[in-house]
């Protein structure tokens, strides 16, 4: 294995994962640290998809590491840490701390910190990030149920979550050329995670060139897609392989209230049955799973769509009645245990909206490790998990895929080009 990525969450996870496939690197996604070595001597990149964006710091920092570990041992020459390219995490962490225990960790002088991701709308210039045309903080995600992003200055918000000195690297150094004459004068300075403007993709292969000798890189997707062409590997000339694909029923779970998601299951629900669950209604799980069962059997052949999707108003509401946390366990706990049932019942595609709710899904299956598919929009690809039953996945960021992406998810996991 040649790179070993640690990602903060399952669609973050599968995003990057898809970055490196597609630059030719053969890829598996792990859900969580495996147990015992790699068995696959051919494996170029490992993705280790963990559930630690929203948790406690101590124990972010405690599961990366053992992460880390496992990849370093398993032969990764450079660690990546994958996190949202709208750099969702609070005050507290858990970004800079994780990244200050893997620096530690690895013995790394300093690592680069972008989450630009242009296919997406996330570009970084002078330090601070832009969704589309609107800084960060006016982007939505101001609003995000567990991770408000109130500041766009990543530089600013990173300091809050780290004693480590962190520097800027800006656009006109890099593309100038002399980012690495930058990098040398940061390092002198004792800077340790340097924020690296980026806002194309030729910026982010600039910078992925430049991170060639460094055994640490932290950022979004975008930040990988040179990687892999530091050791050599190249994107298959013939393209992707062919993919069979998952046949059987499909069904759509939604926890994401993410504006992108809000879009879709707006378009989803004009012409496919679904079924909305409220806060009232997740304190309640035994009852409600079981009423979301039996509407997922009626509606079986249809494509139908649970989801806990709100409006910001809304979820600010409930959250203040009932608690944010206590919210989010509830409502991802009920969709982890109606995604088992609905595969006990004879579902075999599953598309879920959101990365705290994929993770607390696909963990459920206990599955280790998924194959990665092609492509279904930029950022969210196939996942198969080739287990018995197989089954096929597409965990999608809340914020990733066009407005009709459930209806063509489901046509890409059944193996029908879109
Ligand atoms: N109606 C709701 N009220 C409060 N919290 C909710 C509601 N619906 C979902 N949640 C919680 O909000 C969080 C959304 O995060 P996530 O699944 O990562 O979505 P995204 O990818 O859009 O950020 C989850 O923890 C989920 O359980
Ligand atoms: O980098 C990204 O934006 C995604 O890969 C990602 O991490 C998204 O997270 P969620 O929006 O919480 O699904």
């Amino acid at each position: 294995m040649k790179i070993g990525v640690i990602g903060d969450d399952f669609t973050g996870s599968g995003d990057i994962a898809n970055t490196l496939a597609k630059a030719g690197a053969r890829t598996v996604q792990y859900v969580g640290t495996p147990i015992g070595k790699l068995a696959d001597g051919s494996i170029e990149a490992a993705v280790i998809a963990l559930k630690t964006r929203s948790v406690a710091a101590d124990d972010a920092v405690a599961q990366s590491l053992t992460a880390c570990r496992w990849l370093v041992v398993n032969g990764a020459e450079q660690i990546v840490f994958k996190y949202c390219s709208t750099f969702d995490s609070t005050p507290e962490g858990n970004i800079g701390p994780v990244a200050e225990a893997l620096l530690a960790e690895l013995d790394a002088p300093l690592a680069l910190v972008c989450p630009a991701f242009p296919a997406n709308g996330r570009t970084l210039y002078n330090g601070h990030l832009f969704v589309g045309d609107r800084l960060l903080s006016e982007s939505g995600m101001e609003n995000h149920p567990l991770t408000p992003m109130t500041d766009p200055d990543i530089r600013r918000w990173l300091s809050l979550q780290t004693r480590l000195k962190v520097g800027h690297l800006a656009l006109q150094s890099l593309r100038s050329g002399d980012a690495e004459a930058a990098l040398s004068l940061a390092k002198r300075d004792g800077e340790k995670l340097i924020v690296a403007d980026a806002i194309s993709n030729d910026d982010l292969m600039a910078l992925g060139r430049i991170a060639k000798t460094h055994r640490l890189v932290t950022g979004g997707s975008g930040i990988a897609m040179a990687l892999p062409g530091n050791f050599g590997i190249r994107p298959a000339v013939e393209g992707r392989l062919q993919f069979d694909g998952v046949c059987g029923p499909a069904f759509i779970l939604s926890g994401s209230c993410s504006s992108a998601t809000r879009t879709q299951i707006a378009a989803y629900c004009r012409s496919h049955p679904s079924m909305r669950l409220d806060a009232e209604d997740a304190l309640d799980p035994d009852a409600v799973v079981a009423s979301c069962l039996n509407f997922l059997i009626t509606h079986k052949g249809s494509g139908p769509l649970v989801y806990s999707t709100a409006e910001p108003s809304e979820v600010s509401a409930a959250q203040a009645r009932h608690g944010r946390e206590r919210l989010a366990a509830l409502f991802e706990a009920i969709f982890a245990e109606l995604a088992v049932k609905a595969v006990t019942a004879g579902f075999r595609r599953l598309v879920v909206a959101g990365g705290e709710t994929s993770g607390a899904v696909a963990s459920a299956f206990g599955a280790s490790a998924l194959e990665v598919g092609p492509e279904i929009d930029a950022g969210v690809p196939v996942l198969i998990l080739d287990g018995e039953p197989r089954l096929a996945f597409a965990l999608k960021s809340g914020n990733f895929g066009a407005c009709d992406f459930f209806e063509r998810a489901l046509h890409a996991l059944k193996g029908d080009a879109s």
